[in-house]
């Protein structure tokens, strides 16, 4: 059971965090933070959280789980102005996307890695964003990474896993290092993909024509082009040499397959084709598994 916890940053994945654990009795009191006035007062009125306050300090103050779920870019300000406010027992968390930059700003603003900061990240969310987005059941049968760092306690992991299981999830740990260069390609490397088509599509002066003819396929592959484009530049500046690492593999794979099709390699598409159906085919039986034995 927490005390009382900290949500600095109430949007889809703070909100959801606040709504699970409520859902669950996991919880006896919510405080938000954030910078907006309207958005915490619809949290207030959605009974997401109990109170909020705009001074981060004031909001950690007597909290035994401090949840981050701001963009990546405000997590350095945010762990400063928490400095000399956290209580005792506090463990400090996050929800961000990526994580060697979350470790290393708590590091820059501590002046060292506390022991009780256990970094993570839902495997989990949507194209929208704010309170208004967030609903209890997000984290139901879905994956949260715990990132560790060398300083962690093993105490303040098992307390976040508790959290995270609580709300549904299923929890793993892995070094930071290896969650960003697999975030890179299951995640980051995709929503470029979406945001890269979109813009080039909307850039020609045809658009309007192009996207009137678009079917279904269009629509699932861009979903996420609609998602936050400020978390989305911060995940690039945070990942950045990962995923333009993966970024420059893919666009050879591109230049390779542009080939083939320039010279009518038929056999060689129906080689690439039918191995990548069978890979996707794989991934969402593995799914459908996953949530039959559950
Ligand atoms: N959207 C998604 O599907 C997922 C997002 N994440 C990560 O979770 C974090 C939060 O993302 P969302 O909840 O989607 O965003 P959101 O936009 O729904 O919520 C972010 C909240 O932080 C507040 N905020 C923004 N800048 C701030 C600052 N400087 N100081 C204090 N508060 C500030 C905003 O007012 C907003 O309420 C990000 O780090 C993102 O990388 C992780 C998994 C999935
Ligand atoms: O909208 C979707 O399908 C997503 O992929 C959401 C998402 C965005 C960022 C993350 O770090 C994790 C999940």
């Amino acid at each position: 059971m927490i005390r009382k916890l900290a949500v600095i940053g109430v949007g889809l994945i703070g909100g959801s965090l606040a709504r699970a654990l409520r859902k669950a009795g996991e919880v006896r009191e919510i405080v938000g933070c954030g910078r907006g006035k309207a958005n915490l007062e619809k949290a207030l009125e959605l009974g997401v959280i109990d109170s909020y306050t705009h001074d981060i300090g004031e909001a950690v103050e007597g909290a035994d789980m401090v949840f981050l779920a701001v963009p990546l870019g405000a997590m350095k300000d945010a762990f400063a102005a928490m400095k000399g406010h956290l209580a005792e027992d506090a463990v400090i968390t996050d929800g961000g996307s990526s994580k060697a930059s979350v470790v290393a700003d708590a590091e820059a603003a501590f002046g060292e890695l506390p022991s009780n900061l256990v970094p993570g990240h839902p495997i989990a969310g949507t194209e929208r964003n704010g309170v208004e987005a967030s609903f209890a059941e997000l984290y139901e049968d879905r994956r949260v990474i715990l990132t560790p760092t060398e300083t962690t306690v093993p105490e303040a992991t098992a307390r976040v896993r508790a959290m995270w299981e609580a709300c549904g999830a299923e929890v793993s740990e892995m070094s930071v290092e290896h969650h960003d260069e697999v975030l890179a390609a299951t995640s980051h490397l995709p929503h470029m993909l979406a945001f890269g088509l979109v813009d080039a599509l909307a850039r020609m002066k045809e658009n309007d024509e192009i996207f009137r003819y678009a079917a279904g396929g269009f629509r699932d592959f861009t979903r996420i082009a609609s998602s936050n484009p400020i978390m989305w530049r911060d995940v690039c500046v945070a990942n950045g040499p990962a995923l333009s690492r993966m970024l420059s593999a893919f666009a050879e794979e591109m230049n390779e397959l542009a080939q083939t099709i320039a010279a009518g390699d038929g056999d060689h598409l129906l080689e690439v084709f039918s191995r990548a159906k069978e890979a996707r085919d794989r991934y969402v039986d593995g799914l459908q598994t996953e949530q039959s034995s559950e």
